[in-house]
């Protein structure tokens, strides 16, 4: 039901830096501006960093009957980067068009349709802006929260949450238009080959800078909709989809081979090793990162730079994919 507005946006805002994740961040800004605009037909669009995308994608939307396309979409943020409220009439009704603004940056818009005789007042457009505000910073500290701060990949404490939506198949993250029933996830578990060495020898801070310099060749090397975590120290882990463990094999040899073949400004030459396997829908969190551990230590164990498939030596020690057998006692 829609709730009503009383005129004063504290409870909104007090929702909104309460919300601890994006989904109910998301939701929350829809209802307050249903609230707020006092009309149901609202849409919510928003550049989610996250997935580094330039463009707007709808996170909420109760506007079906205005069809967006794609084009559409682009038209309009394109249009509301002047952070000014466009507005649009017809006979029946008036469509409102209203930026969400992040500092000097345009990351979003809310669509507002009232009928001709019941449109929204300048101090609800006004009031709707300042949520918005909320939101906005709201959206950028939650953000911030999930990243490492010297690589800004992910960190270690959204691997969980994200492994869970994945392996349930409610990746809040993953758009519409991505969800391809015929591929598959796969968690790979890669660790810099001899980097104590590179402390040791050269200093912390030349270690952190290859940290940095891995974590962008990694973020280079997977798709805007793949997950990369700094796992601990000079461990990473990768939550990719792809066609097949095939393909996944494919993926992470290209990137040890980028890795081994890329110039690092002090220590030169570096290598990482990489386990990886399949994510199975049954198979509780830690039985999956242990196995693609396992992986790891035996890529480790056989010279490192190099990557081993789960499954090959699951095979090679004639043990069930999904037992609790340890390989390596
Ligand atoms: N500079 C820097 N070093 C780190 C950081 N986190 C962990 N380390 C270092 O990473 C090194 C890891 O060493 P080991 O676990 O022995 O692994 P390794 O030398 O890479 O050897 P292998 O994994 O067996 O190839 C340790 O020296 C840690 O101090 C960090 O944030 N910055």
């Amino acid at each position: 039901m829609l709730r009503t507005f009383n005129g004063c946006a504290h409870e909104w805002f007090i929702a909104l830096t309460e919300s601890e994740d994006e989904a109910k961040l998301d939701l929350t800004l829809f209802a307050s501006m249903q609230a707020i605009l006092a009309t149901s037909r609202i849409a919510v669009f928003s550049v989610k960093k996250a997935l580094k995308e330039q463009s707007a994608a709808l996170i909420c939307d109760n506007l079906s009957c205005l069809d967006f396309s794609s084009q559409d979409i682009d038209n309009l943020y394109q249009k509301l980067q002047d952070n000014k409220i466009h507005i649009s009439e017809s006979l029946a009704e008036r469509v409102s068009y209203i930026p969400i603004c992040h500092g000097e940056s345009v990351i979003g818009f809310v669509v507002a349709a009232h009928e001709l005789g019941d449109i929204a007042s300048t101090k609800q457009l006004n009031t709707a802006i300042n949520v918005l505000h909320i939101y906005a910073n709201q959206q950028h500290i939650l953000f911030k929260n999930r990243l490492d701060p010297l690589t800004e990949l992910l960190n270690r404490q959204t691997f969980n949450n994200k492994m869970m939506e994945v392996i349930t198949g409610h990746d809040h993250n993953e758009r519409r238009d991505q969800i391809d029933e015929h591929c598959a996830w796969y968690l790979a578990m890669l660790d810099i080959d001899n980097f104590k060495k590179v402390n040791d020898q050269f200093g912390h801070v030349i270690g952190d800078e290859v940290l940095i310099l891995m974590a962008g060749l990694m973020k280079c090397n997977f798709r805007s909709e793949d997950y990369i975590f700094r796992y601990g120290g000079e461990e990473f882990s990768v939550l990719f989809k792809c066609a097949d463990e095939s393909t996944a094999e494919h993926i992470l040899e290209r990137l040890r081979e980028t890795i081994a073949g890329y110039n690092f400004p002090q220590a030169k030459s570096m290598t990482m090793s990489i386990g990886f396997t399949e994510l199975k829908s049954c198979t509780l969190i830690p039985k999956l990162v242990q196995q693609a551990d396992l992986a790891l230590y035996h890529s480790k164990e056989s010279g490192r730079n190099s990557v081993t498939n789960f499954k090959i030596i699951a095979h090679l020690h004639n043990i069930d994919y999904v037992t609790e057998h340890e390989l390596f006692k």
